[in-house]
């Protein structure tokens, strides 16, 4: 399949450090709200809307991460970056990985949120993307908003999870359903080891859908990678602990060198 030209918006210094934030399945870069005033005070942050979501086009699918993997660098070449630090979160991370591994010379500094480099069963993710398709997003969004928050913050924010749910609600069932294809055969362990790039692991504690042993794998096979555990923090461990990932992001990517 060839690149489409995905839905982005711009924030901070043109003149910058990239930094480029993908998101998760389910998501639109609006899930990065509570990072990018921080981030674009010092780089030039892009925040995009994965194939299928947002404001992107929605393809038939299936996908391949691969395709995801295409857009991303399709956009780096479209806004001239030759090199940018990469932050993605679950499906965001996948496509953050495989780039990584894929096109060392375009990504400087990784950071990998609540993600996993192999997230069977695969049939489960083929039968949820034939219910994203037969029985469209607001017959999936309660049960997946129920994996992106722990219970308590869920009973102290229900403004915020009422916002997710509408967020997961609206997306395209095709290209949801696409996604969810896309990650039924993705496996990146094999990349790896092969990633150059300084990378940071984030989890959340408490994450049902990307367990901290997933990022642990991920820890334990690229070369100098380091872990950080957020707690409380489920799936969507960026919109629940924003302080310490934001600080973490700022961390990870100011060992560059930014906009001082
Ligand atoms: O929706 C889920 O179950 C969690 C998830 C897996 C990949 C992703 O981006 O979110």
């Amino acid at each position: 399949m060839t690149a489409v030209d995905v839905s982005y918006t711009e924030d901070g210094p043109a003149d910058a450090p990239a930094v480029v934030l993908s998101n998760s399945l389910g998501a639109t870069r609006a899930m990065w709200d509570a990072q990018v005033p921080a981030l674009a005070e010092r780089f030039r942050v892009i925040t995009y809307d994965t194939r299928g979501h947002g404001e992107s086009p929605v393809p038939d699918g299936p996908y391949a991460l691969d395709d995801l993997v295409d857009d991303v660098v399709a956009l780096l070449d479209r806004l001239g970056i030759e090199r940018a630090h990469v932050a993605g979160l679950s499906l965001g991370g996948m496509t953050g990985m495989r780039l990584a591994a894929r096109e060392p010379a375009r990504v400087d500094r990784l950071v990998l949120l609540c993600t996993s480099a192999l997230l069977g069963p695969r049939q489960n993710w083929l039968d949820r993307a034939r219910t994203a398709r037969t029985e469209g997003m607001a017959a999936l969004a309660p049960v997946v908003v129920g994996r992106w928050f722990t219970p308590e913050f869920a009973a102290a924010e229900p403004a915020t999870v009422a916002r997710m749910q509408a967020m997961i609600a609206s997306q395209p069932g095709e290209g949801y359903a696409g996604c969810c294809e896309a990650i039924a055969d993705m496996d990146v362990r094999a990349d790896l080891p092969a990633i150059t790039a300084p990378t940071l692991v984030i989890s959340g504690w408490q994450d049902p859908a990307t367990p901290p042993e997933h990022q642990q794998a991920i820890v334990d096979a690229v070369p100098g990678a380091e872990l950080l555990t957020v707690s409380p923090g489920a799936h969507l461990a960026n919109v629940e602990q924003p302080l310490q990932v934001t600080g973490a992001l700022l961390g990870h990517f100011d060992a560059a060198g930014g906009t001082a």
